[in-house]
């Protein structure tokens, strides 16, 4: 089993992850709470508050995740692409896979990896809605104190099935569009690229970033929805499910609702994926 593609995954998605870890805090600001005007309100307020720091709530335990989360879904697509397609990673340019076969791969890594991710993404979202400044002395705790103390107080008053709340949406939000993801990607490399020779980097970083994109752009609706889940529960339950959650939320705010952070999160998009994608290509050229 070619444990590169695991390793590589790993490695691209953590870079990506710092690199984006601002925008997508704006983002879950502006999904979940309704007391700012736009994307440059929200950036400033945090910043006046919270300080830079403020930016970075939550980050700690995606980095340990994306190791799991990211190697999973970049494993689990080139080895499912790799039995669907009898073609190893070495022969991908010269030998391409058939799209659908590559938006399925898509999908399976989108779905495998939407349970490893449910857990820590519910404890990065807790956290970076958390708007107390960190380090004024005297000001109002926080509810969590870090996210192993997020994780144990989740535990505690929600039970295992609180760390899973959101999860189901998770998936659905993830499994269609890491298929759009993907195939998103190789449509731009082949696009650009001469037949049957390797994509330059140039063309790695834009399809890159033209992937995540439109991965964001149709996962928003969802991902939307799934913040709520998992904010609901805090107080007192908002939603009696996913179905629910979408009807109130469109009946309350309108359908523009569903398309809540869908500029900070394409904004995100580009450059995260651009170097997820390069870095992930690199390795594994450079293991091969
Ligand atoms: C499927 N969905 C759109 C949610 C994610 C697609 C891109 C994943 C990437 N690690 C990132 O954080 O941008």
């Amino acid at each position: 089993m070619p444990a590169e593609e695991f390793v590589a995954g790993w490695v691209s998605g953590a870079l990506g992850l710092v690199l984006g870890h601002p925008f997508d805090t704006i983002k879950v600001r502006l999904q979940s709470q309704n007391k700012y005007r736009g994307i440059l309100d929200c950036a400033s307020q945090i910043y006046r508050h919270e300080s830079v720091l403020g930016f970075f709530k939550g980050m700690s335990f995606p980095i340990a995740s994306i190791a799991l989360v990211n190697s999973v879904l970049f494993g689990v697509y080139s080895n499912v692409l790799l039995v669907l397609t009898a073609t190893p990673y070495q022969e991908r340019w010269t030998h391409p896979a058939m799209y659908t076969d590559i938006f399925l791969a898509g999908c399976m890594g989108g779905f495998v990896q939407s349970y490893c991710l449910g857990p820590f993404d519910l404890i990065k979202v807790r956290l970076q809605n958390q708007t107390e400044p960190r380090l004024k002395p005297g000001s109002p705790q926080p509810r969590y104190r870090g996210p192993l103390h997020c994780m144990a107080s989740i535990l505690q008053k929600e039970g295992v099935q609180g760390l899973l709340r959101g999860s189901g949406t998770l998936m659905l939000r993830d499994t269609p569009t890491l298929g759009i993801y993907f195939v998103t990607y190789e449509w731009f490399c082949r696009y650009s690229t001469p037949k049957g020779q390797e994509p330059s980097s140039t063309t790695v970083l834009v399809a890159g970033g033209f992937a995540g994109i439109a991965s964001w752009v149709t996962a928003t609706p969802l991902d939307v929805i799934k913040c709520r889940m998992q904010m609901d529960g805090l107080k007192e339950r908002l939603y009696r499910g996913v179905v629910h959650c979408m009807a109130s939320s469109l009946r309350q705010e309108g359908p523009g609702v569903f398309f809540r952070g869908l500029t900070i999160n394409s904004a995100r998009a580009f450059p995260v994926n651009a170097v997820t994608f390069l870095s992930y290509e690199y390795l594994l050229r450079w293991w091969g």
